[in-house]
């Protein structure tokens, strides 16, 4: 069974009702499953990896095969609280797709159902990849050593969703595509006490208020401007009540940088100023720092050339050169063990990623899978 575009788009639709957490991707995996299981199986080899048990493999054996291609996608939701209206919005509280990891799904689907009809020419292997939003699922999925004997691929490949291109549009470049990311938690540890008596307390509110600030002057004035690096403190913490001091606060945030080097400069940079803040408020700052897997997204030259000259040259396709984005993606560590290519597929939305309004444009997905299975074709006939 090939599906069709009406069948894709109610499959986005239920995969967009049941968005989960890192690692904690059960009722997708087994959705997902239920779906490839309707596959005419003749081609294909379905792999469950044990130690990562929401991961799927499914290889298509290629009919004269000079290597295995691998494809991947994403399966993680992201905790935020869906504003969209839809009719098919999510049904688990807090919790919504807002990255577009079911599009991501439902064209990997569209791309093994129509390779399941139509047999490779070179061995494929879809990677079904939990926890890319947190949790470093590539990373932790190449360590437990899931890509092994036939399940190992020469190269990957893999997109991501962008709401600011085109419907169907691909966007790619060579070199960086991606920054790397660390993830930071800070535990700011003062004194509690009564509102009335700041003396006696040790406040950690105003402590970290000063080593946010602080902090905002890290790429301001730390790092050259020619250069690019971000830092965000998307989530702080502190308190229970308003006449209480509060003796903890938890601060968690992102670093991102295109290369390595910069990524390093900035991790040090907040090392100095977490130890400052700690002697000038005396009180412990507890600083944890935390790449996993979000290595820059750095794009194969080889591959990404005959990449984005199949997608120039397809007349079906709109092509469009982008440059590199601060966005981050475990990927990056895949890409540093395999060769490969990742890149943009245009979904035009006036939300942005992570946002609770993104509301992908479904005509996407069908472009998308037309756009992936002439690439792979193509690749496999050189
Ligand atoms: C494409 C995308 O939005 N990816 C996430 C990846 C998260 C990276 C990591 N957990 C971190 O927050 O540092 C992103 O936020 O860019």
């Amino acid at each position: 069974m090939i599906l069709s575009e009406a069948e894709l788009i109610e499959i986005r639709q239920h995969l967009h009702q049941i968005p989960e957490l890192a690692l904690k991707e059960f009722q997708t995996h087994d959705y997902l499953l239920s779906i490839i299981d309707q596959l005419k199986q003749d081609y294909l080899e379905i792999e469950i990896p044990q130690k990562l048990p929401t991961a799927i493999l499914v290889l298509v054996k290629g009919s004269n095969p000079k290597r295995t291609i691998g494809y991947r996608t994403d399966i993680d939701a992201l905790p935020v609280t869906e504003k969209t209206g839809l009719s098919y919005s999510s049904k688990h509280s807090n919790i919504m797709h807002a990255c577009g990891h079911d599009i991501h799904m439902t064209v990997a689907l569209g791309l093994l159902s129509y390779f399941s009809e139509n047999q490779p020419k070179d061995n494929l292997l879809f990677f079904f990849q939990p926890a890319e939003e947190s949790e470093s699922g590539g990373k932790k999925a190449y360590e437990l050593g899931i890509f092994h004997d036939q399940f190992k691929p020469d190269e990957f490949y893999g997109l991501h969703d962008n709401p600011n291109l085109p419907a169907g549009a691909i966007g790619c470049r060579i070199g960086t595509l991606f920054a790397g990311t660390t993830e930071v938690n800070i535990d700011v540890n003062g004194k509690s006490g009564h509102a009335a008596f700041p003396q006696n307390a040790n406040d950690t509110v105003v402590a970290s208020a000063s080593l946010i600030m602080q902090i905002q002057t890290i790429i301001s004035r730390s790092i050259d401007p020619i250069q690019s690096g971000v830092i965000t403190l998307g989530k702080v913490e502190a308190g229970t009540i308003r006449n209480v001091i509060a003796g903890h606060t938890r601060i968690e945030g992102t670093i991102r940088g295109l290369t390595q080097k910069m990524i390093l400069e900035i991790d040090d940079r907040l090392r100095d100023v977490c130890q400052g803040i700690a002697r000038s408020y005396n009180m412990e700052v507890k600083l944890e720092l935390n790449q996993g897997g979000y290595w820059p997204v750095e794009n194969d030259p080889e591959l990404t050339k005959k990449f984005i000259s199949y997608m120039k040259n397809n007349p079906e396709v709109k092509y469009i050169e982008t440059p590199p984005a601060m966005t981050g993606e475990d990927f990056g560590f895949l890409l540093a063990k395999f060769p490969g290519v990742m890149f943009w597929l245009g979904v035009e939305d006036d939300s942005e990623l992570h946002s609770a309004t993104l509301t992908p444009n479904e005509k996407s997905i069908m472009r998308g899978v037309d756009a992936v299975k002439g690439f792979l074709i193509d690749r496999m006939e050189n």
